[in-house]
């Protein structure tokens, strides 16, 4: 798999300040893997993300996106999910927010296109407004939710989502997480900032961040499980394990078993195991 993300090096200063925010970090993503980035406030998670779209100047270091120098990377290649949503909106009504995106990847597009995609995208992320709605009267999740289609119909091969299912109820989140599960097996490259350890669990890979440098960078059944599946290393980073983990763990020291499910199907898959043999 090609590199998506290549950060070597990275070290961030903001405005005014001596202490780097990002401390010569390294990071490699592959195309096609997703990330979730989590640390505690101030880690530097979002600053992270901003740096990969340009929007922090780098103080040392090197980064390219698809091989692309970061300040040459175009918004097909990176885009951003932004917290809050209206950082990122321009357009009056979700009709004009998604247009806009579409017209400049698509100059040419007719409207009977403009309006299936626009149309196929909310039914994707589960969006269910009036095309014409007014982005000021969308609950919290909606506008989440135009932000994420907006992103995809940006066409970027990478996305950063900061905090993206912040907004959303539990079923939504977990729609969303479906959903990226979706575009990882298409392709896409994901960075998911999120606090929420069910977030955390469902990527391919975590990355911890803390005082602007990685700390842990594993798989997720290493972040939540020790070796023999009885304790969660998580919890020393200050992270209380999701409900799924709990109750593996719990199954783990009762019945002296060592399963490591990441997902409610590996759990049961995992269960069936232990009853065969
Ligand atoms: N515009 C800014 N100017 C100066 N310092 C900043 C700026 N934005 C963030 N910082 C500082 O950079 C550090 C990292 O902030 P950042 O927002 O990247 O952390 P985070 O991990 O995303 O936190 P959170 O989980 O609270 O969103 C913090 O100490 C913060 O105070």
């Amino acid at each position: 798999m090609p590199t998506a993300i290549h950060m070597e090096d990275v070290s961030v200063l903001r405005h005014g300040q001596t202490k780097p925010i990002l401390r010569q970090l390294s990071l490699n993503v592959q195309s096609g893997q997703w990330v979730a980035l989590c640390g505690q406030n101030g880690a530097g998670k979002t600053t992270l993300a901003r740096t990969l779209l340009g929007l922090c100047p780098i103080a040392a270091g090197r980064i390219r996106i698809h091989g692309h120098d970061v300040k040459e990377a175009t918004a097909q290649q990176i885009q951003m999910v932004f917290q809050p949503p209206m950082a990122q909106l321009v357009g009056s009504t979700l009709y004009e927010e998604l247009a806009l995106t579409l017209v400049q990847r698509f100059p040419a597009i007719n409207t009977a296109d403009l309006l299936h995609q626009i149309s196929d995208i909310c039914q994707l992320v589960g969006l269910n407004v009036p095309i014409d709605a007014s982005v000021h009267a969308l609950s919290g999740g909606q506008l989440q939710r135009l932000c994420i289609a907006q992103a995809l119909l940006s066409g970027a091969e990478v996305l950063l989502l900061d905090e993206a299912s912040a907004a959303l109820d539990a079923d939504a989140r977990n729609q969303l997480r479906h959903l990226l599960r979706e575009l990882v097996k298409q392709g896409k490259t994901i960075l998911f900032i999120s606090h929420d350890m069910e977030d955390v669990l469902a990527a391919d890979r975590v990355v911890l961040l803390a005082d602007g440098g990685i700390v842990q960078d594993c798989h997720p059944a290493d972040f939540f499980y020790d070796a023999q599946g009885t304790d969660c290393p998580a919890r020393d980073f200050g992270f209380a394990p999701p409900f799924l983990v709990e109750t593996a763990l719990m199954y783990n020291r009762l019945e002296r078993q060592h399963i490591k499910p990441c997902s409610e199907s590996a759990f049961v898959e995992a269960l069936a195991h232990v009853v065969r043999t």
